[in-house]
């Protein structure tokens, strides 16, 4: 597949409906080739995006002093990441270019699953955009639900029982980045993002008509997904590949912001349980030998590993990092 398919989920909303079967091969097709596909008829409405997107306008339009005094920390990776805090931990020592703030699971300081696993917890929220917890949570409910019909369509189409997924998506650890790319000049180099893998199941994004995202294809050209007003484009992370022993593919991807304009995203990472072990519930395709992942630990290590002088556990699989 040299492109990106878009693909009308409305029929997985329907259990009767004629064209689910259809539907469900379309979405494995393309996760088991290109690893992304558009789609559309997911039933969020281009409100809930709107409203969603001015938000993100307004958190990063807050003054730079209010972004460091509610910047993410190494113990609480949650809040703002000013412009350039990150390198990516892959040697290259070149900053991506955006600027972002980090949203997890909204979950109370005293829920019992807080002292299972400390990741847990309640978000920071800004108090100068003062709808900005409603719209977020009002947006992540949304995705949760579109979220679960793709897993149960992926469960389905490789033959698992149907609530696999679901049961691993219980308080999940879901997260999402809201993301600010100011422009960049024509010729200058580095990224908005560098070329990465996600590391959650897979990620849901409304992508901002500026344009940007790019996609590896298998011969190592880069492609721009095709996604059509009001859809979401959609890619399989790496737990999703290994759950799958490799045939759901997790596919390279960047941006590079040179519309000229701001661009904004907020990627959706939906992410299981903290003690959901994921390994192949299938017998590993051919050459794909991976370690299982346990998403407390890997969570933990994905985010202490941002800061570029904290190294990985020797122990620790790929966290999205690109091995050329
Ligand atoms: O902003 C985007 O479109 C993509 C962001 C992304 O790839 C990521 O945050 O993992
Ligand atoms: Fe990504």
């Amino acid at each position: 597949m040299q492109s990106i398919p878009t693909i009308d989920i409305s029929p997985l909303r329907d259990a009767e409906h004629p064209d689910r079967a259809d539907v469900i091969a379309q979405i494995h097709e393309a996760c088991t080739d290109i690893g992304f596909l558009s789609i559309v008829g997911t039933g969020v409405t281009q409100q809930t995006v709107d409203e969603m997107r001015a938000c993100v306008r307004a958190m990063f339009a807050l003054p730079e002093a209010r972004k460091w005094d509610q910047a993410i920390t190494r113990d609480n990776y949650r809040g703002f990441i000013p412009f350039g805090f990150f390198s990516p931990n892959d040697g290259s020592g070149t900053a991506d270019k955006y600027e972002g703030y980090k949203l997890h699971q909204e979950v109370a300081a005293t829920d019992p699953i807080v002292a299972e696993c400390p990741l847990y917890g309640p978000n920071r929220w800004p108090t100068e955009v003062s709808e900005a917890r409603d719209t977020v949570l009002a947006y992540w409910s949304q995705l949760d639900e579109v979220a679960l019909l793709l897993l149960g369509a992926l469960a389905e189409a490789l033959n698992l029982p149907p609530k696999t997924f679901q049961d691993a998506f219980a308080t999940p650890m879901t997260n999402m980045t809201l993301l600010h790319y100011p422009p960049q000049a024509p010729d200058e180099p580095g990224f908005g993002i560098h070329p990465h893998k996600d590391t959650d199941a897979l990620t849901i994004i409304a992508p901002d008509p500026v344009g940007g995202l790019e996609v590896q294809t298998r011969d190592g050209g880069w492609i721009t997904p095709d996604c059509p007003p009001g859809g979401f484009v959609v890619n399989i992370g790496d737990m999703l590949e290994l759950w799958s022993g490799g045939r759901l593919v997790s596919t390279p991807h960047r941006v590079v912001n040179r519309s000229g304009k701001e661009r904004f995203s907020f990627p959706y990472f939906a992410v299981p349980r903290h003690d959901v072990v994921v390994e192949p519930l299938l017998p590993a395709m051919p050459g794909f030998n991976r370690p299982s992942v346990h998403c407390g630990h890997w969570s933990a290590e994905v985010w202490r590993t941002n800061w570029p002088d904290e190294t990985a556990d020797q122990d620790t699989p790929e966290l999205g990092t690109i091995h050329s």
